[in-house]
């Protein structure tokens, strides 16, 4: 987005800055009349945004005032528009404010807040409304400070309540830090389609998508012709994942779970419709694997691992899995005649990449990618999937409530169940994610949330959201 669209853009970026705006007043205020905004106003364009969002917002009866951080290099018709519909310039922010809008940088930004906006931040977060609260913080386009493309945070920054992001959801907004500083995003539609690149930096997996590709099982089927998932998870140090990736893997696509290892007496007396083997060498024909989740480290684990690669399905790799592929070097994953899938945690990652994700999350996972052939699933609150092709995804439907032990295992099961049933690497890793986070959610509502509840939530949360429809 190198040039600019004219005019008509950005009247309606700030209209729809200035109607959400409008919104949180009456929600906290009961009206928006008489109340104080702040516009906190950049050289560039994402300034002239929030002046024209102050001129909307004066014209029914806010009380708006704006800092300019760079007078002369100010919008000059945004500042106008302002002038005339009533609002004005101060020079430093008043005590109280009801609300501040953050129109200093936009897509335009690099490198963090520099002193001069770093210091009009804190003045401006001092405020507070007529209830005795803090102002409620609205940024336009995206919260100044923040990197656009990466997330990253690399200085000060200006924590956003909510996000007014238009046209496309920049990478910027939806992981890493620059996620936690954006809040809530609204993303708009303005028209900027013509002047948007081709590709997406970086796509959002909705659940029309992901509903479409899910298995459904067919009147021919039967339980072989569903495919047939392997998981050689658990040790005896860690018996509860071999439970956990089974119990993921269960309500998955497939039409039959076969588990291989040392939990599989624990797996028998569980769940009778599983195939229990002490080992990958004894199960039966699968059509893919899923192979790690507390495996250990040691000579049987990597002995099991390296019969699973040598299998000619995908498979799909986790935990400990990952620490042993580390020590063996993950190149030799491109030899693989079937696709990959690794799911590390973030210091899985740096074993596998020899470096931390580091703040731009989304190009890490890609390299990683392109090094190995294997699409990577890099967990996180917003877990990134990067494919070898250069492909990046950010899964939006999880929630801080699965960060608790096991819930991993659980994904590593449900993934190796959309491997198994045929669905090509990427678009098993998009989903499982896609429905490991909801069942994340749907757990959370009825109380605090264990791993286990994860599993038993994935059978409600397909029928709920259409991944599993009734035959
Ligand atoms: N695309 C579209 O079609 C539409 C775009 N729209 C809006 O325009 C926004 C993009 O506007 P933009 O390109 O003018 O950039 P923007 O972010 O306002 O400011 C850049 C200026 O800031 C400066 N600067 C840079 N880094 C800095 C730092 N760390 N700390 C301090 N200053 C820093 C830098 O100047 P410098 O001092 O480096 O010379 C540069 O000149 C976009 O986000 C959206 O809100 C909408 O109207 C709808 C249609
Ligand atoms: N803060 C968070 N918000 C949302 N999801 C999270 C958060 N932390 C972890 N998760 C998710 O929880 C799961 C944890 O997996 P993992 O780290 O492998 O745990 P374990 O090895 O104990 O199973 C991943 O799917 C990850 O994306």
């Amino acid at each position: 987005m190198a040039t600019l669209p004219p005019g008509a853009l950005m009247q309606r970026a700030a209209a729809a800055v200035a109607r959400r705006c409008a919104e949180v007043l009456d929600d906290r205020y009961g009206s928006e009349y008489g109340r104080a905004v702040l516009l906190l106003v950049g050289p560039g364009n994402n300034g002239g945004d929030a002046l024209f969002a102050g001129e909307a917002l004066a014209r029914s009866g806010v009380s708006v005032c704006a800092v300019l951080l760079n007078p002369e290099r100010t919008h000059a018709e945004g500042l106008a528009a302002l002038t005339r519909a009533g609002g004005r310039t101060v020079d430093t922010p008043p005590s109280m404010v009801d609300m501040v809008v953050d129109g200093i940088l936009g897509i335009g930004g690099r490198g963090g807040l520099r002193e001069d906006a770093t210091s009009l931040v804190t003045q401006a977060m001092q405020a507070r409304g007529s209830d005795g609260e803090r102002p409620t913080v609205v940024a336009v386009d995206l919260p100044s400070g923040i990197d656009p493309d990466t997330g990253a945070v690399p200085g000060a920054a200006v924590r956003a309540d909510i996000t007014v992001t238009f046209g496309a959801l920049k990478p910027g907004v939806l992981v890493g830090e620059g996620a936690v500083h954006s809040g809530l995003v609204e993303l708009i539609d303005i028209g900027l389609g013509p002047w948007l690149r081709d590709e997406p930096a970086l796509w959002v997996p909705d659940l029309e998508d992901v509903a479409a590709w899910w298995p459904q099982p067919r009147p021919g089927d039967d339980k072989y012709t569903r495919g047939v998932v392997g998981v050689a998870t658990g040790s005896a140090t860690y018996p509860g994942a071999a439970l956990l990736s089974t119990a993921g893997a269960l309500p998955g696509p497939a039409g039959m779970v076969r588990y291989a290892g040392a939990g599989f007496e624990a797996v028998r007396n569980r769940y009778p419709s599983v195939i229990p083997t002490a080992c990958v060498a004894d199960a039966g024909r699968v059509q893919a694997w899923t192979c790690g989740s507390g495996l250990g480290t040691d000579e049987r684990a990597a002995g099991e691992l390296r019969a699973v690669l040598a299998a000619e399905v995908p498979v799909c790799v986790d935990a400990d899995g990952l620490t042993l592929l580390a020590e063996w070097g993950v190149d030799a994953l491109r030899e693989r005649p079937a696709a990959t899938v690794l799911t590390p945690h973030d210091r899985e990652f740096a074993r596998l990449a020899g470096e931390e994700p580091g703040a731009d999350r989304v190009t890490a996972t890609l390299r990683l990618a392109a090094r190995t052939g294997a699409v990577v699933l890099l967990k996180g609150d917003r877990t990134i999937i990067g494919t070898p092709d250069g492909r990046a995804y950010v899964n939006l439907t999880g929630t801080p409530a699965l960060a608790t032990a096991g819930t991993g295992d659980v994904l590593a099961g449900l993934l190796g169940s959309l491997l198994a049933a045929g669905l090509p690497a990427d678009r098993a890793t998009i989903a499982a994610a896609y429905a490991h986070g909801l069942a994340g959610r749907y757990a959370a509502e009825s109380g605090p949330v264990t791993s286990v509840d994860v599993a038993d939530a994935l059978r409600p949360t397909l029928a709920r959201a259409g991944m599993w429809r009734m035959p």
